[in-house]
């Protein structure tokens, strides 16, 4: 079996360690001779790097491990970029998630205002990493899960229409994991049909591996409870958080609108905006908690690992967010023939869509790349909130192309989540204010 090379770009990220656990669990199946992490900031690298350095020595130490700021070190020699860089970091999650807020619109870090700011900022650092790929590994494949993934992919398809880079999301990994709970199922025996946007989109058939349909049992949960547990129980780590929890249970609203379909969880903030908005602390949001919360605890225990000079016991491990992208290296690798859903252009796969959309849909994966399948003709209702969303995330890479302000002002006019014009626009000059240091400047 080959043995890969890979890159985590992003690797002073919350989620490395979690990636590199995969890794190592994994290299049976996804061998690996090299790991090298690359991130622009060197500090918080370090502080991952030093604890991942000594879980490859004790673990796994044929893999050659480095950690490094200079791209041409990091980008050498590589056969899979695993990146999730943050533009801006996460005070400036915060920026995007306060500044809406101040007019009474919601703040979130993919949707809304908040969610095309990001996408200003993340443009062209992932483009940055694409031409670092291409000049020095150009073989190689990048599997991107810098937010916003919508935005992002509609960039490098405009942008970067023939590189090897692939956008996904682990969120409806997530939700499945949440079905074969309800269940009582293991998530790798559903079978999905599922289409529409990243952070935007539908369950039309869940199947076990006999064909047997599992809509009817998770519709009666979904009624009750969303994609939350039953009553107060709940093993997932994921709804530790309460603003998590909430989200899942909110699924029980979102669902009622269309009960032909399982919505994405996302789907509350364009469905329900009114709610969020009024439902949330503008002085306390989810990049707080994240500070807070994910980046404190992995932080630490990196520091703990470093300072002991072992991982023997550490509390470190993967979840799904790992588990998918390593799987879609393999597949890429071995010539799995996965069905995985990937971010792609649409080329007809929804047949009553623009064509040039990047949608997130079922696609079967090998070294070949990936072939999307068919979903065929969508109903008025999400065709009709599809296009209105398509048309902001193209908006936005038209802005960023065009340096064009009056375009940004129209995407922001158009969100689902902005109820004016003139909101639209207190908005994005307030975001102005704040992302000097990242946007090109705006005509
Ligand atoms: N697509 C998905 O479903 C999914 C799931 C989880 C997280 N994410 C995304 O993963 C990313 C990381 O999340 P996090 O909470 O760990 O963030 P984080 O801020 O903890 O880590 C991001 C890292 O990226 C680095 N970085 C920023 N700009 C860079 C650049 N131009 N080049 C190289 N490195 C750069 C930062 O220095 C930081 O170390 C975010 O974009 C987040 O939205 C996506
Ligand atoms: O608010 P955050 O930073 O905790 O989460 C934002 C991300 O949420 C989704 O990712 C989930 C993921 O679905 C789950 O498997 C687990 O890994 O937790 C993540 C959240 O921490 C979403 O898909 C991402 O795009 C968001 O960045
Ligand atoms: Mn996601």
């Amino acid at each position: 079996m080959k043995k890969n090379s890979v890159l985590i770009a992003g690797g002073g990220s919350t989620y490395t360690a979690g990636i590199v656990m995969m890794l190592i669990e994994n290299r049976d199946q996804f061998p690996l001779r090299k790991l090298k992490f690359y991130d622009i900031d060197e500090q918080r690298q370090k502080i991952v790097a030093d604890a991942c350095a000594i879980i490859v020595r004790e673990r796994a130490p044929e893999i050659e491990f480095a950690a490094t700021c200079d791209p041409e070190e990091a980008f050498t020699d590589v056969d899979f970029v695993m990146a999730h860089i943050r533009a801006g970091g996460l005070p400036m999650r915060e920026k995007d998630e306060k500044i809406p807020m101040r007019y009474g619109v919601l703040g979130q870090e993919t949707c809304g205002p908040g969610g095309m700011a990001y996408g200003m900022r993340s443009i062209p650092a992932v483009i940055q990493l694409i031409d670092y790929m291409e000049q020095y590994s150009p073989k190689a494949w990048l599997l991107n899960y810098s937010n916003p993934a919508s935005i992002v992919a509609e960039a490098t398809r405009a942008l970067r229409p023939d590189s090897k880079i692939i956008n996904i999301c682990d969120m409806p990994v997530a939700i499945k994991k949440s079905f074969a709970d309800i269940l009582g199922m293991k998530d790798t025996d559903i079978v999905e049909r599922y289409y529409g946007l990243n952070h935007f989109g539908w369950w039309t058939e869940l199947y076990d591996k006999d064909g047997n349909d599992l809509m009817p049992r998770l519709k009666n949960h979904v009624k009750k409870w969303g994609y939350g547990p039953a009553g107060d129980a709940c093993g997932n780590p994921l709804l530790a958080d309460r603003s998590w929890l909430d989200t899942f249970r909110k699924v029980k609203d979102v669902y009622a609108v269309d009960p032909d379909t399982l919505p994405n969880t996302y789907l509350k903030y364009y469905l329900y905006s009114d709610y969020v908005a009024a439902h949330t602390n503008p002085e306390y949001t989810r990049a707080n908690e994240v500070m807070d919360g994910r980046e404190k605890t992995v932080f630490s225990e990196c520091r703990r690992i470093a300072r002991n000079g072992t991982a023997k016991d550490t509390s470190l491990e993967s979840g799904e967010h790992a588990e998918f992208i390593v799987r879609l290296a393999r597949a890429l690798a071995y010539n799995t023939y996965e069905r995985m859903l990937l971010i792609v252009p649409n080329n007809g796969a929804i047949s009553n869509v623009d064509p040039t959309a990047m949608v997130e849909i079922p696609c079967i994966v090998s070294k070949r790349g990936y072939e999307p399948l068919c979903i065929g003709t969508i109903p008025n209702f999400q065709k009709g909130m599809i296009e209105q969303q398509v048309a902001c995330e193209k908006l936005v890479v038209e802005a960023y192309r065009e340096k064009s302000y009056q375009k940004l002002w129209q995407a922001l006019t158009l969100s689902k989540t902005v109820p004016s014009a003139g909101v639209a626009k207190q908005i994005l000059d307030d975001l102005i204010e704040e992302n000097r240091e990242y946007w090109p400047e705006l005509k």
